[in-house]
């Protein structure tokens, strides 16, 4: 079943008033505390009522009783692209559901720590940092694009770094979150229509930001990731500062200072890797993350996902209508999404206050999000961020600058084709609207005016010329914070012939036990046909009928899977099983992550697990799960 078919059709939603900390969600889970608004809806911080001490974060789409289709649509795609990845570095969504009244909501992870964007509030960050961050969120969209998701609005905010128990030491986890505009490559479904701007200007690829979205490709979040590459390794984004008008165009048309210039004892290689990352035409750079990362640290990026079959990729759902603009009256450095160039008058209509933010260089805005330009040209209520509940304070510090790694012998990871992006053609300039808003569009009606008139400024720049003089970044030098030793990157445990991803850390090897309650060959017992995953996608299955076939290092990962479960190291055996579920669907692995959810009293993942079992496997996991009853 889909996760949608618990859903009722999107005309249906109806809800009337914002959820509040109090409320309980179909008897389940109780919102604590509220963390954030964003661009779709609140994250609240709950509690599960019947796992006690088990905390999720809790997605709750505002304003149903506005809800478009496409809103609908971005909200399910962000629950179906997550759970799907199903990776380490990638937020793990647990459930999605509606409230009695239709609203929607999705429940996560809950990620302690702080996000990317608030870590970088405190200046750049070492080499070695900045590496290991960069490693891991590149193995995240490595599989990502290798499933055929491109995400499309990375940046630093959609960057969390989680404090992570390892091998008896903390290190940070990188945790990816927001997949609520990605495009399935190929789809022709509403993101993929053009004109529209979707993302956010500062970390946007330019044909993005002229709203060529059907060129827009794995090479387009490559530009955005070097963007934060940038910003990383100098404290500031490249293209940042100014007017939303003024940060497109330069965007499209202008290199950012070098690297090499605001940090000069970078490796060249560094500068020379992020340089590429930012090559204004999708055809000048990396085409795909593996590349871009193994000449940006010298160390290939290593990936168990280039051992089988290839996942793959999630059918595209039906074609959502191109309709209101889904910017939140509340959202704090959101994301753009679709507002149409359709003709309607709407392109260019920007109230008078909005038309003066884009000609005008703001100032401010040097360190705040573009979006934020037409929050003071426009009235909307303040933004709301709300700190996470008591997040643990993790000092990690880092060393003084340690600008070479060294580099771990590594097979590289054979590349995903890239998807090739059409060639460019020019874009008809269109023309201008008369400066009035439509009325009666839309609750909030300035916002998709202005954000439209963003995109005709955009292509405005590219095919009239110069139309901005945008101003000088004014910006301070980068500060060197002389800072701890981030995250290792662990060495990879190899697998032939392609070692398995460093993001995801072997278990330690505990003496090989077997699991209370579990018979040694429950790892690998013959299975029948599954049924289809609660998604509806078509991973690969286990065979039927007969014993897995099972190649031998994938078997070598589970047994480590096994391990790490019978040695109570329940994170690492998660990990690993879930590893090798992107080479292999196996019943091996997900019993092992049956077994790991029933230790956790996660029930809900129980069953998860559980519908993708043989009948026989099915048996051993209940039996195996009794145990852990009460
Ligand atoms: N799983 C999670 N655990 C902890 N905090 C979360 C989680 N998911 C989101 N948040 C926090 O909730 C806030 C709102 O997140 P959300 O993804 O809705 O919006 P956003 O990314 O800020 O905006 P937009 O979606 O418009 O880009 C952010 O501060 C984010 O860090």
């Amino acid at each position: 079943m889909s996760l949608l078919g618990v859903l009722p059709s999107p005309m249906s939603h109806s809800a009337k008033a914002d959820i509040k900390v109090g409320t309980i969600l179909r008897d389940t889970y109780e919102l604590t505390s509220l963390l954030g608004k964003g661009g779709m809806g609140s994250v609240f911080l709950a509690r599960h009522l019947r796992l006690p001490g088990k905390q999720v974060a809790v997605k709750v789409l505002l304003h149903s009783d506005d809800l478009t289709e496409e809103q609908y649509a971005r909200f399910r795609r962000e629950a179906e692209i997550a759970s799907q990845l199903g990776h380490p570095n990638i937020v793990e969504v647990v459930d999605f559901h509606s409230l009695e009244d239709g609203t929607p909501y999705l429940v996560m992870e809950y990620l302690r720590g702080e996000s990317l964007a608030h870590r970088l509030r405190k200046g750049r960050m070492s080499l070695r940092e900045a590496f290991s961050i960069a490693r891991q969120m590149g193995s995240a969209l490595q599989a990502a694009h290798r499933a055929g998701v491109v995400h499309r609005d990375l940046k630093p905010a959609n960057v969390h770094l989680v404090p992570t128990d390892s091998e008896g030491m903390i290190v940070e986890r990188v945790k990816l979150l927001d997949f609520g505009i990605s495009k399935l490559m190929g789809s022709q479904t509403l993101q993929t229509q053009e004109d529209v701007l979707m993302g956010t200007p500062r970390y946007m690829a330019p044909e993005q930001a002229m709203g060529r979205n059907r060129e827009v490709d794995a090479r387009s979040d490559i530009f955005a990731f070097g963007c934060i590459v940038y910003e990383m390794l100098c404290g500031d984004s490249p293209f940042a500062g100014g007017t939303i008008a003024e940060v497109v165009y330069r965007v499209v048309h202008e290199q950012p200072e070098s690297l090499a210039s605001r940090v000069p004892d970078l490796p060249g290689r560094a500068v020379a890797a992020v340089d590429r990352a930012l090559a204004k035409q999708p055809k000048d750079r990396y085409q795909d993350v593996a590349t871009f990362i193994a000449e940006l640290t010298g160390t290939a990026l290593q990936s168990l996902a280039g051992l089988g079959p290839d996942p793959t990729p999630m059918p595209p759902r039906g074609a959502a209508r191109q309709s209101e603009p889904s910017l939140d009256e509340n959202a704090t450095d959101a994301t753009f999404v679709p507002s149409r160039l359709d003709g309607t008058g709407q392109v260019g209509a920007l109230p008078p206050a909005a038309a003066a933010a884009l000609a005008t260089p703001d100032p401010s805005l040097e360190k705040g999000s573009t979006l934020e330009a037409f929050r003071m040209a426009t009235p909307q209520p303040a933004a709301q961020q709300v700190a996470p509940a008591s997040p643990p304070s993790m000092s990690v510090s880092r060393r003084p600058t340690d600008m070479e790694l060294p580099a771990v012998g590594a097979a590289a990871v054979q590349p995903a084709a890239p998807t090739p992006a059409p060639q460019a053609q020019p874009q008809p300039v269109p023309t201008p609207a008369p400066a009035s808003a439509p009325a009666g569009r839309s609750k909030f009606p300035l916002i998709p005016a202005a954000v439209a008139g963003v995109v005709l400024v955009g292509i405005l720049a590219v095919v009239g010329g110069k139309v901005f003089k945008p101003s000088t970044p004014d910006t301070p030098p980068p500060t060197p914070v002389a800072e701890t030793p981030p995250p290792e990157v662990k060495p990879p445990v190899v697998a032939e012939p392609t070692p398995p991803a460093p993001t995801a850390p072997p278990a330690t090897t505990p003496p090989a036990t077997t699991p209370p309650g579990m018979a040694t060959s429950d790892t690998a017992p013959p299975v029948t046909t599954p049924p289809a995953t609660a998604t509806g996608t078509t991973k690969p299955t286990a065979r039927p009928g007969k014993a897995e076939n099972i190649p031998p290092e994938l078997r070598e990962e589970l047994d480590k899977a096994e391990q790490a479960l019978s040695a109570g190291q329940l994170d690492d055996a998660l990990r690993i099983a879930q590893r090798t579920l992107r080479t292999q669907k196996t019943e091996a692995a997900l019993l092992v992550m049956g077994r790991v959810y029933c230790q956790r009293h996660d029930v809900g993942n129980v069953n998860a697990q559980r519908r993708q079992l043989s009948a026989d496997g099915q048996r051993k996991l209940t039996a195996y799960c009794r145990k852990y009853e009460n």
